[in-house]
């Protein structure tokens, strides 16, 4: 079920084109926003989350229209947002900080509040933290705690940029899971530079290349795009490849098939390289 639209959005900061008529369904499960640098997506999630109104298009996301002041506020109320700075007060205690994004997102009665407080913070694993002050904690921890302020209330729509940025190996599955949890019931759009995150946990992913949407579908048929170009071989591939030695000492080459080079399954990774064109010809990575 589509739960969020967006159609020929646009956005401009003077010269610069951030949003070039982007469309955009969404639905619930979780989304995966892949793209180079610059390609759109903070300012595609900003819009969608209600902190940055598009120059033209149209959003709807859960019937509700942002553009309109009494929807905008109904929006925010089913919202939960993690920006790609958070800015958390540094002298707060995780637990304080929660508490006043709380107060924000309307949860007016103490003992549910505490109760909420207490939930988000078991989800993502601050449990031993509450009573730290934000600028002791580590930055992983602060972007668990970011996120957690994002589930504040339960929202229905939940817009995350770049969530997995500094996690160790271990938070970073504790997160998958709990984002996946989340993706059963509710719509969650997430921004990052992961392949990996996005085939672990994402059941589509759109790449966004120069404000635009240009590709949506399943990790795997983005990998497909890849298909029947990735190879693996001892000796070192010509041009007009990107290529890298593994650690057992053969090449993996994306592109032309080396002399003897054979065929191995494409990875997200493959995938979206060759959707945003060719890499410099002979290049290692
Ligand atoms: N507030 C702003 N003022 C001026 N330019 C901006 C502003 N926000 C974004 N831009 C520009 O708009 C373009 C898109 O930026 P955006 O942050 O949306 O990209 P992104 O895909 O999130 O990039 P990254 O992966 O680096 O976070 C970039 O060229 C950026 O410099």
């Amino acid at each position: 079920m589509t739960t969020v639209r967006m159609r020929d959005l646009r956005k401009r900061f003077g010269a610069t084109t951030a949003l070039d008529g982007l469309d955009l369904d969404i639905g619930v499960g979780v989304t995966g926003l892949l793209g180079p640098n610059g390609a759109g997506k903070t300012t595609l999630l900003r819009c969608l989350a209600t902190a940055l109104a598009p120059d033209h298009g149209r959003i709807e996301a859960y019937g509700l229209d942002p553009a309109d002041s009494r929807q905008r506020t109904a929006l925010r109320r089913r919202l939960g947002y993690l920006p790609q700075s958070p800015g958390l007060y540094p002298n707060f205690s995780a637990a304080a900080l929660l508490d006043y994004v709380a107060v924000l997102k309307e949860i007016v009665d103490p003992a549910v509040r505490r109760a909420e407080v207490r939930r988000v913070l078991e989800e993502v694993g601050l449990s031993d933290r509450a009573n730290v002050k934000v600028r002791k904690l580590s930055g992983g921890m602060r972007q668990r705690l970011g996120v957690a302020q994002a589930l504040l209330g339960g929202p229905d729509l939940i817009v995350l940029d770049e969530p997995t940025v500094g996690l160790d190996p271990e938070q970073r599955m504790l997160f998958r899971a709990l984002i996946s949890r989340l993706g059963e019931t509710r719509t969650v759009l997430l921004s990052t530079h992961q392949t990996e995150d996005v085939g672990a946990l994402c059941e589509r992913v759109v790449v966004i290349r120069g404000g635009r949407a240009v590709f949506a579908g399943a990790p795997r048929a983005l990998a497909q795009l890849a298909d029947g170009q990735v190879w693996r071989s001892a000796g070192r591939p010509g041009g007009g490849a990107v290529y890298w030695r593994t650690a057992e000492g053969d090449y993996r080459t994306l592109g032309e098939q080396p002399p003897d080079g054979v065929a191995v399954p494409p990875s997200i990774e493959d995938g979206y390289l060759k959707l945003l064109g060719p890499a410099p010809a002979g290049t290692t990575r």
